[in-house]
């Protein structure tokens, strides 16, 4: 059942900010670092704000992705958000808009890019036909089924002028395509950044784990070369038989005081047997399984289960991650509550749903559950299997 509006968490929905072209800044050091242990984008943390901001390359999906999702004035123009994406808010990162940066050498003060090729249309100007009347007030099953269509409709019609808009070549956004790139031509004089919360920030040592979730990773209207790639690859990971698969993780080992990592590949080839003595190891710290942090994120997740992903039929993620992180640090002190962090992340290939349920996403999230549950339960074993394993990547860390 759909919570009340006063038990939705307040979270700062920040204005998609103008696009501001940055080549004349000089970068202001040291560099904020951030830990990214999955994803093929060169992600990046934002020098000027001590890392606060977290650059990733900009892609159309995800940039129409959070702009319906977080957008200041919805209220004043009387849209209402749906209770589902309500919750959703506080389940993924903090979302500040958009960043251009333009080599110096070719930035022109005329930028073809600026923030009135991405406004929304009104809804008022849709065709009768596509506008559908609100029901009158007291019937609140209709109200809140009509503001659902409303936000879906919105999120289509956005994806849809931000594609036309990149094949229209007006633009060149700068999509993080590097590994697809054929020629020099095709690289772009400058690059469009989504600004969102870095997660780690909190943390003195961060330790993370990426967690993709789904049975699907590719979009319904993919290629076919494209869509049996990733059925293959779900077959061959535990992402067909759990529905979800881990992507890559740093740990932290404060007995040797050192991290250790576990690259996407590497998780790639986990069986499924393996999966719940690999998540002991992530929350190990060289001595002992962090069992508080390991309970507190079971809370954390079923949260996210309940709240959001058992009920909505508003949004079909397609290779989205659950990023799981907490500090490293905190290992002496095993007694107080440990601070966690776990959001839904990468929306790239997120999709209006229109009432369809994401299965593919509910089966990932009650698997992982499940495991997570177990995991918990068998906290003082597999201690032969985290020996072996928790240092064997050491020299790419
Ligand atoms: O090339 P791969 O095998 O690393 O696959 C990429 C995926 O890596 P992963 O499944 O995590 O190992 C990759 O996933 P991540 O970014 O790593 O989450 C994407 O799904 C990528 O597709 P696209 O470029 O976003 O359309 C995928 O690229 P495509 O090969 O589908 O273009
Ligand atoms: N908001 C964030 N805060 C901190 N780290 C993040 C954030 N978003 C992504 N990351 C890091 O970057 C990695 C890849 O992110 P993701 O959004 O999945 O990129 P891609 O689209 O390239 O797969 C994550 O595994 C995580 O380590």
């Amino acid at each position: 059942m759909p919570l009340k509006e006063t038990d939705v968490p307040v979270v700062p929905v920040v204005p998609v900010v103008p696009v501001v072209p940055v080549a004349s800044v000089t970068p202001v050091t040291p560099v904020a670092q951030v830990l990214q242990v999955a994803g093929h984008g060169a992600i990046r943390a934002e020098p000027a704000d001590n890392g606060t901001t977290l650059l990733k390359p900009y892609s159309v999906g995800e940039f129409a992705f959070y702009r319906c999702l977080f957008k200041g004035s919805e209220e004043t123009q009387g849209a209402h958000i749906p209770p589902h994406i309500q919750e959703l808010q506080s389940f993924v990162p903090s979302f500040f808009g958009l960043r251009e940066e333009v080599e110096a050498s070719v930035f022109q003060a005329n930028t073809p890019l600026c923030a009135e090729h991405l406004q929304e249309p009104e809804l008022e100007s849709q065709s009768p036909t596509h506008a559908p009347k609100r029901p009158k007030v007291g019937d609140s099953a209709l109200v809140e089924r009509s503001d659902e269509i409303q936000w879906m409709r919105r999120f289509e019609r956005i994806r849809r002028q931000l594609q036309e808009l990149a094949s229209a070549e007006q633009v060149d956004f700068g999509e993080d395509d590097s590994k697809h790139k054929t020629s020099e031509q095709a690289r772009p004089s400058s690059r469009l950044y989504l600004c969102m919360e870095n997660l780690m920030l909190p943390f003195e040592r961060p330790c993370a784990l990426d967690i993709k979730l789904g049975t699907q990773q590719y979009e319904p209207t993919s290629s076919v070369a494209k869509s049996s790639k990733h059925l293959q690859k779900a077959m061959r990971t535990t992402s067909a038989s759990l529905g979800f698969r881990l992507s890559g993780m740093a740990g932290y080992d404060t007995h040797l005081q050192r991290s250790f990592v576990r690259r996407k590949n590497a998780h790639r080839s986990l069986e499924q047997s393996e999966i719940v003595a690999e998540l002991l190891l992530f929350f190990h710290d060289g001595t002992q399984v962090r069992v508080n942090v390991l309970a507190a994120v079971v809370d954390a997740v079923s949260r996210i289960y309940d709240r959001f992903v058992r009920d909505q039929a508003l949004l079909l993620i397609y290779s989205g991650s659950l990023l799981i992180a907490f500090d490293g640090e905190e290992a002496s002190k095993h007694d107080t509550a440990p601070s966690v962090t776990v959001r839904l992340i990468d929306f790239v290939h997120s999709l209006p749903s229109f009432g369809q349920r994401d299965q593919s996403l509910m089966f990932g999230m009650e698997g992982l559950l499940k495991a997570l549950r177990d995991a918990l339960v068998q906290a003082d074993d597999h201690h032969e299997y985290i020996a072996r394993t928790m240092h064997e990547n050491d020299a790419e860390v």
